[in-house]
């Protein structure tokens, strides 16, 4: 076992004996004219060597920051010193009292001293069982203890950030919380009046005061909430909107590797269901959690104005509170993230399943794949549970400890009345603040979890708004004039970045693509073409090597500029639901109809486009759905010759064509445009039409030259034509087979 799981259970064992020091310093017989003064010193002495023996620990306090590490070992040294201090200015019981509360007889004897005693022992107990359950967490998990993220920013912050532009509406939102608040909170105190009248009958005309002034106090607070509640939701909302749009904009500025580990189902999780939850929760606890404090700085000074003493009772109870609400606080948010990530899980399944409806359709997978999102559901369930446990028992420890303080004030109130400290309308006026009280305590103790749940969820989120896309600063040339002249010099590149030569899909490459010439790249599966269409486009960067683009490096380049210059059809090419004329314009704004047809006509799609139910106007559906293979290629090479690009790259793009189309796209591609074409295709036949051809085999260059030239060598090349012809020979012969 490692020194570092050793360490919560030695921490424990020094706490266990220096607590028993400082009882014995206790019923010393030196110290019991000193008590208070032994106490604190102990206290002090304590809380010291803890602080040493935490320092000294390499890896801190168990499943805790240092800065809250510090802060448990200072509820947990000085909690006992305040309460005894405080009772003790209340006249309640003496130290002694309450150090000897285990023993029956004294029990027995005094029974305030035992209700007084259960609020410090719980809080004792609460502070040890959090160490305790911290610390056997640690241990059964047998890690490190977990640092604090560094150099990232804390989620409150972040969220503060989004509230800066809107601080004036809040500063509103705050003056009609506290004015509403103060009304509110003013009726119990005109309530006492009224009680003092009814017990009196002196004063009439108080009683009439009193019911005018509370009157006006239900309008005014109540008008003051409704205004601000309009306009509180009214920000949220904005603000809410603005996040899932920069999450949604940083998303799309992640390198395609960002894209290459994470599921598209994920990705809509994290932008949709997190910021959705945490902009409900925010927007909903958010401002319960805003009412109740604010509720609570005029509950406490209506309530010091009733009795300082009922209230320092009061008070006593809320550490037990506070230590409930942060342990369910961390449990909810950590229990939060976990739902966030299962969600977005099953979400995965499911996008997947229905953008892949027809394959799943094929293999009859829909049972497979109901149990596959049955699965995921199942573990969204499972932390549905524990959330709901974690939720019960808050409420239930939260009701348990107000209920136990109102035992304790109404009991300390009746004596209080009875010696003539204060009046009964007073003791009214106190037990309505308390039972206020009570109910904020109880609220803010149920929303604060709430609260942490919706930063667990913004976490999610943050997460991808703080990720820095792991692509190279944008580039400054943008010239006029573009030759088109690309250079691939000693390429090195490897998906996984690992550098070792296996890892490596493109080893030292090197070629060049002449200004208005194709240059056809041709090989073997898997030997690297589309890599370098990648490479071309930026997507990726290579480890070795570089690529020029007129004599200058690719990443000098101006994104947007480069994009518009080199244009690219692939053989999975993408149409989007859109109809068939935004399709070919996409990303450009304002085209003049004639050029759409001149794409649309050098790349043989204005006859078919023309046929169709609306023409240029015709839906292109889902994926391209609503029209067949061949014409989809067909308007995604129409789109890339609209923009009349310095560099074409055809990475199979004519794959889907029939021998007659192809050979009509490809004539009118050779001849009519004049820029620099990268051609990717198995169809030799094309291939032999190119200016050069550079041969590509497990990622390196083989060989290049023209057609004529490389078939007289009777190398790579000419296997490659060879097996072409082979494969169709054999063809012939299964056709003919009886
Ligand atoms: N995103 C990726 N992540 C990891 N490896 C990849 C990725 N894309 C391609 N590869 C790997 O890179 C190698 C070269 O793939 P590439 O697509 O460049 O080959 P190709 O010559 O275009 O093949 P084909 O003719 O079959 O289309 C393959 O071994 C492939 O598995």
């Amino acid at each position: 076992m490692q020194t570092t799981s050793l360490f919560p259970l030695f921490f424990l064992g020094f706490d266990v004996c220096a607590v028993q020091v400082i009882h014995l310093a206790q019923v010393s017989l030196l110290s019991t004219p000193h008590s208070l003064v032994t106490l604190w010193v102990g206290s002090v002495i304590r809380a010291c060597l803890l602080a040493v023996l935490a320092l000294r620990c390499p890896s801190g306090l168990p499943r805790m920051s240092r800065s809250e590490g510090f802060q448990s070992i200072l509820v947990l040294c000085f909690h006992f010193p305040v309460y005894a201090t405080l009772l003790a200015a209340l006249g309640q019981p003496t130290v002694e009292q309450l150090w000897g509360w285990h023993r029956w007889d004294r029990v027995c004897h005094v029974y305030a001293t035992t209700l007084l005693a259960w609020l410090y022992w719980s809080h004792y107990a609460s502070a040890l069982l959090l160490s305790c359950c911290k610390a056997i967490s640690a241990l059964l998990r047998r890690a490190p203890a977990e640092e604090p993220k560094a150099g990232t920013t804390p989620p409150l912050r972040r969220l503060y950030h989004f509230t800066r532009p809107y601080l004036w509406r809040f500063a509103g939102v705050l003056l009609l919380v506290i004015l509403s608040s103060y009304g509110e909170m003013a009726m119990p105190h005109y309530t006492g009046r009224v009680a003092d009248w009814i017990m009196n009958k002196e004063a009439p005309e108080a009683f009439t005061n009193a019911i005018t002034v509370m009157a006006l106090l239900t309008i005014a607070s109540a008008l003051s909430e409704l205004v601000c509640d309009l306009m509180y939701t009214i920000t949220t909302t904005r603000i809410y909107r603005t996040v899932q749009e920069l999450v949604f904009e940083a998303v799309l500025k992640q390198e395609l590797a960002f894209f290459d580990s994470r599921k598209p189902g994920e990705l809509v999780s994290h932008i949709t269901t997190s910021t959705n939850r945490m902009s409900e929760i925010l927007s909903q606890e958010m401002s319960y959690l805003m009412w109740y404090v604010s509720r609570f700085v005029f509950l406490i000074f209506f309530m010091l104005t009733q009795s300082w003493k009922m209230l320092l009772l009061t008070w006593m109870g809320l550490p037990i509170c506070w230590v409930v609400a942060k342990f369910a606080g961390n449990f909810q948010e950590s229990i939060s993230k976990r739902l966030q990530d299962s969600l977005a899980e099953a979400n995965q399944v499911a996008t997947e399943t229905f953008s892949h409806i027809k394959t799943v359709k094929s293999f009859a997978n829909e049972d497979g794949e109901t149990e596959r999102y049955r699965g995921r559901l199942d573990n969204t369930y499972r932390i549905n549970k524990l959330e709901s446990v974690a939720y019960a028992v808050n409420m239930w420890s939260s009701t348990l400890s107000s209920l136990a303080m109102k035992v304790c004030v109404l009991y300390y109130g009746g004596i209080l009345v009875t010696r003539g400290d204060v009046s009964s309308g007073d003791l009214v006026s106190f037990i309505l603040y308390e039972l206020q009280f009570s109910s904020a305590v109880e609220s803010v103790m149920t929303s604060y979890p709430k609260v942490r749940a919706a930063i667990g969820a913004a976490e999610k989120s943050f997460e991808i708004l703080d990720r820095k896309p792991n692509v190279p600063a944008d580039g400054h040339l943008c010239p006029q004039h573009l030759k088109g002249c690309v250079e691939f010099r000693n390429v090195s590149f490897s998906y996984s970045e690992k550098t070792d030569q296996n890892h490596f899909v493109l080893k030292d490459v090197s070629f060049k693509l002449n200004p208005g010439r194709i240059t056809a790249l041709v090989g073997r599966n898997s030997s690297g073409k589309s890599t370098c269409v990648k490479l071309l486009e930026r997507f990726y960067q290579p480890q070795a090597g570089g690529i020029l683009l007129d004599g200058q490096p690719l990443q000098d380049y101006k994104d947007q500029y480069l994009h518009q210059k080199i244009a690219v059809v692939s053989q999975d090419c993408v149409l989007f639901a859109r109809p068939i004329r935004e399709n070919i314009t996409y990303g450009l704004e304002d085209v003049p109809e004639d050029e759409i047809y001149r794409a649309a006509k050098l790349a043989s799609a204005h006859d078919f486009i023309m046929k169709l139910p609306n023409g240029y106007d015709t839906d292109a559906g889902e994926g391209g759905g609503q029209v067949s293979g061949g014409q989809k290629q067909r308007i995604a090479i129409a789109r890339a010759l609209i923009r009349r690009p310095t560099l074409l790259i055809l990475d199979c793009a004519t794959s889907d064509l029939d021998s007659h189309t192809e050979y009509l796209v490809n004539q009118a591609l050779f001849e009519q445009i004049n820029c620099t074409v990268l051609l990717i295709s198995r169809n030799m036949s094309v291939v032999e039409k190119a200016d050069h051809i550079v041969v590509l085999g497990d990622g390196t260059v083989k060989e290049e030259g023209s057609h004529a030239e490389l078939m007289t060598k009777g190398s790579f090349y000419t296997e490659l034509v060879k097996t072409e012809s082979k494969s169709f020979h054999r063809q012939e012969k299964d056709e003919n087979d009886p």
